[in-house]
């Protein structure tokens, strides 16, 4: 079972939650002007205390497929994570994406909303390394940080669907994540608002190593008992 945690803004606290041994340490990239939003610099030096443990994570909230490539092309971080909306960043860009960074694993956000879900994941997943699985907000769309889950049965629907890696996202902390794993049965977990500091965005390293080791026991049990866990490995596209 993956573990994944979000978001990291100084290389001292990538560098405890990396010993905690957290799979992958994401935080959110780009030229700064959204909240928390790192620039290629400062993310430079949170990648480099991530260290070789885990895997950084670079979130683009942009749509600019151009800008995000520049900006790929002077971090060249392992994990490239797409949130813009579906239809912002669609099968094509990230293929495009892949063709000029063939070393990159692609992470795609998608929005677990209603049925429609599904064939959207299905068709984003033979463009993607991972698939993330979000809850999303009614009045505007709005796609993760929301630190509210969603219908986990259609997230466990979209595991069975797709052949691609899923890390299931939104609202997940320590008290919830192993009922996520055993309803969803995900290659992976994420979490950011639960593992916050209570009222901020700083992390909480104790919520963070309770909610690592929950999703890691949980992730054992499931694959110990012969239950059925989508495989955790990436693949080429
Ligand atoms: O991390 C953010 O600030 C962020 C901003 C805008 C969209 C998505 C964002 N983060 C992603 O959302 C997940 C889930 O968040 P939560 O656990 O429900 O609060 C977070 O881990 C990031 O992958």
């Amino acid at each position: 079972m993956l573990t994944q945690v979000y978001e990291v803004t100084d290389p001292a606290t990538a560098r405890a939650i990396a010993a905690i041994g957290v799979d992958h340490i994401g935080a959110k990239v780009g030229d700064g002007s959204r909240p928390r939003e790192l620039t290629v610099a400062a993310a430079r030096a949170v990648m480099a205390a991530v260290g070789p443990r885990a895997r950084f994570c670079a979130l683009f909230m942009s749509a600019d497929v151009d800008a995000i490539a520049a900006h790929i092309a002077a971090l060249l971080p392992p994990i490239v994570h797409l949130g813009a909306a579906p239809e912002a960043i669609g099968p094509d860009d990230m293929r495009a994406l892949k063709a000029r960074f063939p070393g990159l694993a692609l992470m795609r956000s998608l929005p677990v909303g209603d049925e429609a879900s599904v064939a959207l994941a299905v068709a984003f997943a033979p463009f993607a390394d991972f698939l993330m699985l979000d809850s999303v907000r009614p009045g505007d769309g709005k796609i993760g940080a929301l630190g509210v889950t969603h219908d986990w049965a259609l997230s466990r629907r979209i595991v069975e669907a797709v052949r691609c890696p899923v890390l299931l996202a939104g609202g997940l902390g320590p008290d919830n994540v192993a009922a996520a794993i055993r309803a969803v049965r995900p290659a992976g977990v994420d979490s950011k608002t639960r593992t916050d500091i209570d009222g901020g965005h700083a992390k909480d390293l104790d919520k963070v190593r309770r909610y690592h080791e929950a999703a890691k026991r949980e992730g054992a049990r499931v694959a110990a008992s012969g239950e059925q866990t989508a495989d955790a490995g990436t693949k080429p596209i």
